[in-house]
């Protein structure tokens, strides 16, 4: 039997011209094995209504064509679903994509589609919100509401948001209660982690594992200016769970309260309660990895 994929596309993620995806879609993904159709998104969250209705009529896989706001969308809508969720990334960041080996290459990325690497990932509930790669309370948040609010997109938007912000922020107070045992501490990041960078290989929990049944809570000390530096190359080397101002810690359930309600989840902006009961939920979504 044939299998159908719907290609989502963001046609405004990312600073990379779109027009040129259903070419190269018709190009290189194996019409003998595949049915496909394309949709576009026309406003927030529209991704997430089309995977739903993409769920109902049992298409077998939907693929998101965007950055990780639109693989949020299109993922979360198919947890505990038999749709699969494949990624073209083409977003500012792609940190699940990258994290999962998916080529950031467009060919290769259909041309690993064909290849059906199929896995099973957790994923992780938050109150009632789910999420699949990272979300996070402290400086992230603030950052990841800058960018969704500025109208440009990309990495370099991203290092200029850091750069103007971060002599600014003042940190958030955390009380995190991970089996009985409780932390309290100002914290510049609180991060839930499932899979290990946020993008663009910044990479806050190296040894974070999507199918392990466990997720991370990364927790990063307030430091002096003059740390920045060994704390940047840290980040971007895999290398956090060496700093001295991080505390990495294993969990599949956690209660974490907050002095503040700003969060991200997958990179979105969202407003959130100041108590969260955290959860890992194992293998709940099927998802096209790339080649390990
Ligand atoms: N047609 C549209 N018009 C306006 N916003 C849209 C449209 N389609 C999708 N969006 C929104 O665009 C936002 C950003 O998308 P996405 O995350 O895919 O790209 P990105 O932010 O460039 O990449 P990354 O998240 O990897 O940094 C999402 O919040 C999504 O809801």
């Amino acid at each position: 039997m044939r299998t159908r994929i719907r290609f989502i596309i963001n046609p405004i993620s990312g600073v990379g011209k779109k027009g040129i995806i259903p070419g190269l879609i018709e190009r290189y993904l194996d019409t003998e094995r595949f049915d496909y159709d394309i949709v576009y998104t026309e406003y927030r969250k529209h991704a997430k209504e089309l995977a739903y209705q993409s769920s109902v009529e049992k298409i077998d896989i939907v693929c998101a064509v965007g950055g990780d706001g639109s693989v949020h969308e299109v993922g979360t809508a198919l947890i505990g679903t038999k749709t699969k969720l494949a990624i073209i990334p083409t977003g500012s960041g792609n940190g699940l994509a990258r994290h999962l080996n998916i080529p950031l290459n467009i060919e290769k990325a259909i041309q690993n589609i064909n290849a059906m690497h199929v896995m099973q990932m957790d994923t992780v509930l938050v109150n009632d919100k789910p999420f699949l790669n990272a979300g996070g309370y402290g400086f992230d948040a603030l950052i990841a509401k800058k960018f969704d609010e500025g109208k440009k997109r990309g990495f370099f938007t991203y290092i200029k948001l850091v750069m103007r912000e971060f002599f600014k922020y003042n940190p958030v107070n955390v009380s995190v209660d991970v089996n009985g045992q409780v932390k309290s501490m100002p914290v510049m990041l609180c991060t839930i982690a499932n899979a290990s960078e946020f993008g663009n290989g910044f990479c806050v929990s190296p040894k974070s594992d999507v199918t392990d049944g466990k997720i991370e809570l990364f927790l990063l000390k307030p430091f002096r200016f003059w740390s920045l530096p060994l704390l940047a190359f840290q980040f971007f080397r895999r290398k956090t769970d060496q700093s001295k101002f991080a505390e990495i810690i294993s969990f599949e359930k956690a209660r974490i309260s907050l002095s503040k309600s700003m969060a991200h989840y997958d990179g979105e902006p969202f407003d959130v309660r100041k108590e969260l009961n955290v959860q890992v939920v194992p293998k709940s979504l099927h998802i096209l990895a790339g080649k390990k």
